[in-house]
């Protein structure tokens, strides 16, 4: 039988990629700028993780040290596993990189919090303790889009966020997600878009190859929400108008995406949806 977070952690991945019309994003209706992929290859790329997901619950239950940040190598490990299990589902394409990573932490955390009674936010930032120091700061081979653009524009991408305890997820997308009204497309729609006012999304960047496409994406999701949201026509304009550059510059909100992935995870647990 499998355990109730997983379960949870495959939801929120199927929840994500199902939600339409997501600007910049696979869904249902169109693999947007990802011509390698399609809804087909992230229901493949899902099904592949669960066995990590399990893996991850696991860790978080049997895990008895006080160095939280030796629960996350242990995590890492099966990670780097969980990412050439993905690439094989995929043929080669990287739906769920950044989830892997960014999922994992939580269902991780959240099997040891439910274990310890410890708060969840507060294990994820024990867990990633030093983490952008680590691979980062003392990291000299530049490969991946976040490590050039660590030393490039100074960001630490996904690996800042968790190290100060997911605040974007903690402070801004749980509880809006928690308020909304409306149906589970509009409400998650707009969660989205409420990620994409304030995120940083190294995907974004690597995809624009400048830091300014940051700004033009926040003020992007400030006037659909402005506008009313998925909720609203003006909204649903707003939406298909950033669809469409999304679409003619080829640029990728995978950042928001993974960020949405893990809010609807929390909410799951705690039964916001
Ligand atoms: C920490 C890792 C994620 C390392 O990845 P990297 O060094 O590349 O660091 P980042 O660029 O900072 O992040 C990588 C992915 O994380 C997502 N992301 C981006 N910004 C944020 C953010 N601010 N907060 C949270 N998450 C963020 C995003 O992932 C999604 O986009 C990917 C799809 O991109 P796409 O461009 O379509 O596909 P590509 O093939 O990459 O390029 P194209 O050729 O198509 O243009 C997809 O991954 C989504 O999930 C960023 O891409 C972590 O992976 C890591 O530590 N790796 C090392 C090995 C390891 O330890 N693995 C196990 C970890 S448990
Ligand atoms: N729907 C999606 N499209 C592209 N990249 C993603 N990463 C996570 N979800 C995604």
């Amino acid at each position: 039988m499998t355990n109730s977070i997983t379960q949870n952690a495959l939801r929120s991945l199927l929840y994500e990629v199902v939600t339409e019309p997501k600007p910049g994003l696979v869904d249902p209706g169109s693999p947007g700028p990802h011509p390698d992929m399609d809804i087909y290859t992230f229901i493949d790329s899902s099904i592949s993780l669960e066995s990590y997901f399990a893996t991850a619950v696991k860790i978080g239950q049997t895990f008895h040290s006080t160095d939280l940040t030796q629960m996350f190598q242990q995590l890492r490990q099966r990670g780097i596993t969980a990412e050439k299990e993905m690439f094989t589902a995929t043929h080669g394409a990287n739906t769920h990189k950044g989830a892997i990573f960014a999922l994992g932490i939580f269902v991780c955390a959240e099997s040891y919090s439910m274990t310890n009674k410890t708060e969840l936010f507060l294990t994820i930032t024990k867990m990633c303790k030093g983490l952008v120091q680590h691979d980062l700061v003392q990291n000299n081979e530049l490969q991946t889009a976040g490590e050039q653009e660590f030393v490039k524009y100074k960001i630490g991408g996904a690996r800042a966020q968790a190290e100060q305890g997911y605040p974007i997820v903690r402070e801004v997308a749980l509880p809006f997600l928690k308020s909304s009204t409306g149906t589970v497309q509009t409400r998650l729609l707009d969660t989205l878009m409420k990620i994409a006012t304030i995120v940083v999304d190294s995907n974004l960047i690597k995809r624009a190859g400048n830091y300014d496409v940051v700004k033009w994406l926040h003020q992007e999701a400030t006037k659909y929400l402005d506008l009313g949201g998925y909720a609203a026509a003006a909204g649903k304009k707003q939406l298909q108008k950033l669809s469409k550059e999304c679409l003619v510059h080829n640029y990728s909100l995978g950042g928001c995406a993974d960020l949405l992935i893990v809010t609807i995870f929390v909410a799951f647990e705690r039964g916001y949806i």
